[in-house]
């Protein structure tokens, strides 16, 4: 059985952090892991694990910026149409792998996990193949400094997740970034993260902060800023699977704790058959005969 990992998330999030300290788990338990990389501008040297897969090998963003006169912008959405038009090269590639946990660092653009049909396509070529994936998408931790970001982080991780039936698990990266007392830098108290028992109101996202928050100032000013926002109060009450797990590289439990959810998520290992015995029985009747 093979296994296909999804990091996903915005800009920044941490996604190729997480993937390299995947690949050094993987490695450390003896496990066989390898890196694809589909992000067409990332920088060759900052991989700490040379990817077994490279969308660079397809489409390089330099070459489309250079050849054909993009800007970065434009040039990254050229890159995904031309991916998701040689698909095939994908499958080529992937063919090659056994038994194997395949960690696909995705690209920061936001819009390839709100509208566009990336991950879609990807996800169903890879059940094509055989292959169980998951996905993770990751948040960072400074998404927790101010709760207006922090929903919007929320509802950019909902989009992504209702458009793929596959398990997903969100993670609030870059937690030793968090502190017991995070205050807001601006001095505002308002918006300051207090204590641990609030960092968990934004783990197991509670609308009440949203709630309060926005509602004081939208009664005074403008009644249908109200309305919205007590709609998307009811849409996160509605749909409690949007929690995240706290990742914190910097301790070695974290992660594993991480990885084990994803190993559950995917029934790692669960029916892998139990090789020898069976091997044994084999042996066993042809000696008799
Ligand atoms: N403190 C801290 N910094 C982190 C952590 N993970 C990543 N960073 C830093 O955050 C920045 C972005 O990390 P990346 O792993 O490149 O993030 P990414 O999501 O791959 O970024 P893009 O591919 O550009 O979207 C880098 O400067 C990392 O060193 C973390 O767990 N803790
Ligand atoms: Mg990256």
């Amino acid at each position: 059985m093979r296994y296909a990992v999804l990091v996903t998330g915005p800009a920044g999030a941490g996604k190729s952090t997480f993937s390299n300290s995947f690949m050094t788990y993987l490695r450390d338990t003896k496990r066989t892991g390898h890196l694809v990389n589909l992000d067409p501008a990332a920088n060759a040297a900052s991989f700490e694990y040379e990817p077994a897969i490279d969308i660079k090998d397809l489409v390089s963003l330099e070459d489309v910026m250079e050849e054909l006169d993009y800007g970065p912008n434009g040039g990254l959405v050229y890159c995904f149409e031309y991916l998701l038009q040689n698909m095939d090269w994908l499958d080529e590639e992937l063919g090659g792998f056994d038994d194997d946990y395949l960690i696909f660092d995705c690209p920061g653009q936001i819009e390839l996990y709100t509208h566009h049909p990336f991950l879609p396509t990807l996800v169903q070529h890879l059940s094509r193949l055989g292959i169980r994936t998951s996905a993770v998408y990751l948040l960072e931790s400074q998404f927790m400094e101010d709760r207006y970001k922090f929903f919007s982080g929320v509802l950019s991780a909902m989009s992504a997740m209702v458009n793929l039936e596959i398990p997903w698990i969100n993670i609030m990266s870059k937690m030793d970034l968090v502190t017991e007392n995070v205050e807001d830098p601006s001095g505002g108290a308002r918006n300051g993260i207090r204590g641990r028992k609030n960092i968990a109101r934004y783990l197991d996202p509670d609308p009440l902060l949203l709630a309060t928050a926005r509602g004081q100032e939208a009664n005074s000013s403008n009644p249908r800023f109200h309305a919205l926002n007590q709609a998307i109060v009811q849409l996160i009450e509605d749909h409690p699977l949007v929690s995240f797990l706290p990742l914190d590289l910097t301790n070695s439990d974290s992660l594993e704790t991480v990885i084990s959810h994803i190993d559950y998520t995917m029934q790692y290992g669960e029916d892998e058959e139990p090789k020898e015995p069976h091997d044994l029985d084999e042996g066993d009747f042809a000696k008799m005969e």
